[in-house]
């Protein structure tokens, strides 16, 4: 029902290939499947608990999969911040809300039952910290080991945490995530180990339930889709899911793919901006946003084609508005996101008021990883709790009222 194909050369591979790249050129592979002879209905999905299952017909699963129950996560009217920014359709899809607290959960479940189902013997990856996280619980749920490089002092406490607790072999490299990643590669082509960065389209496939629940919550396509991006997976593996609805009929338009990148780390911006073919990778990547930290996005060449062919566009945001997205998220909404997370909807406060995107459009930002996965960047950024004696007196007088 589906193959492995070369996006460049077109090159075609059987399914249980233990590749990530394609061997003729070099270039990304992507899953393709025989959509004409897939039987599935809308109606058939809509019966279904909303979830990463809930589309299995076009994924690549075919044993029981290794699942914490991901996705299904809620969608959000940004009812207060829209009404400020003057977007009455902002909406926030919350990937923070997954088993382990991101979206790299529904990459995941597809990417080691895929591992299982191919017989590999043990996982690995080079990971911000989501990916570590959740490798390392899905791994643990598979029964199989699991190996993770992380750049060392680079990753936000909680998601080291989760690494450690789930059982994962942890290893902190001294240097960037790119170099962990051409690290593990290397490890996965040389040793037999299965490799579950992004590179691997299996996993890309779990993502692209993002946009499937995206349309099925709103009802119809958002205008725009925006998420942050660091690989560029995420945004090519929500565009391609978005393309099968398309080519099954289900929907009958795409949303425009919007990439946002922190301003020290955008490769992908200066690629779009520029019109250049390729993206051309940044050499010291820099933001408070750790989870987007990557100067060599791996996952480019699939982004540039996602947005181009959706008039999309990419744009950058400073640390400063971040931050400052991160608070008002959770102040005026409720919602706890990390700093990454927070850039998909600053970038479209600042491309509105840049005049860049029209005020009537539906618009929903992916908000990718929960507010406790980095609690040092809270800390630094709220004054701390007020201590007092144990007495009525003393939390009367900090409250300012009178006994
Ligand atoms: C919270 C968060 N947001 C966004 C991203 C970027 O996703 P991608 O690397 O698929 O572009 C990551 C990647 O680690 C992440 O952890």
């Amino acid at each position: 029902m589906y193959h492995l194909a070369c996006i460049h050369c077109g090159a075609e591979y059987a399914p249980g290939e233990i590749i990530y790249t394609c061997p003729k050129c070099g270039h990304l592979l992507t899953v393709d499947y025989d959509l004409d002879a897939i039987n599935v209905s809308r109606e058939a999905w809509n019966r279904r608990p909303i979830s990463v299952w809930r589309y299995r017909e076009i994924l690549p699963v075919t044993i029981p999969p290794v699942t914490l129950q991901e996705g299904g996560t809620p969608l959000y009217h940004l009812e207060r911040l829209g009404a400020e920014m003057g977007l009455p359709h902002l909406y926030a899809k919350h990937e923070g809300m997954n088993p382990t607290g991101s979206f790299k959960d529904r990459g995941m479940t597809v990417g080691v039952s895929m591992a299982v189902q191919l017989g590999m013997k043990s996982v690995a990856c080079a990971s911000t910290g989501n990916t570590s996280a959740s490798l390392a619980a899905y791994a643990a749920k598979g029964g199989i080991p699991a190996v993770v490089l992380l750049p060392a002092g680079k990753v936000a406490l909680g998601k080291v945490a989760q690494a450690l607790m789930h059982g994962a072999k942890v290893i902190a490299v001294r240097g960037n995530f790119d170099r962990s990643l051409e690290m593990v590669r290397d490890l996965c082509l040389k040793h037999g180990i299965y490799l579950l960065n992004s590179v691997n389209p299996y996993r890309l496939e779990g993502q692209k339930t993002i946009g499937f629940e995206a349309v099925d919550q709103l009802g119809d396509v958002p205008d725009r889709l925006v998420l942050p991006v660091g690989n560029a997976g995420n945004i090519s593996a929500v565009y391609k899911g978005l393309r099968e609805l398309e080519t099954l009929g289900f929907i009958d338009r795409l949303p425009m793919m919007t990439g946002i990148q922190a301003a020290g780390s955008q490769p992908l911006v200066q690629a779009i901006q520029g019109s250049l073919p390729a993206v051309v990778p940044e050499a010291n990547p820099e933001t408070v946003a750790t989870a987007i930290r990557i100067g060599a996005p791996v996952n480019g060449e699939k982004a540039l084609i996602a947005i181009r062919e959706t008039g999309g566009t990419a744009a950058s945001v400073t640390d400063e508005e971040i931050l400052a997205m991160q608070r008002d998220l959770a102040q005026k909404e409720g919602i706890g996101v990390e700093p990454a997370s927070a850039a998909s909807v600053a970038g479209i406060k600042k491309l509105v008021e840049e005049g860049r995107i029209d005020r009537d459009e539906r618009i929903v930002c992916v908000v990718t990883g929960h507010l406790l996965k980095d609690p040092e960047t809270v800390i630094r950024q709220c004054p701390p709790p007020i201590e007092i004696d144990a007495t009525e007196q003393a939390l009367l007088s900090v409250l300012h009222l009178s006994s």
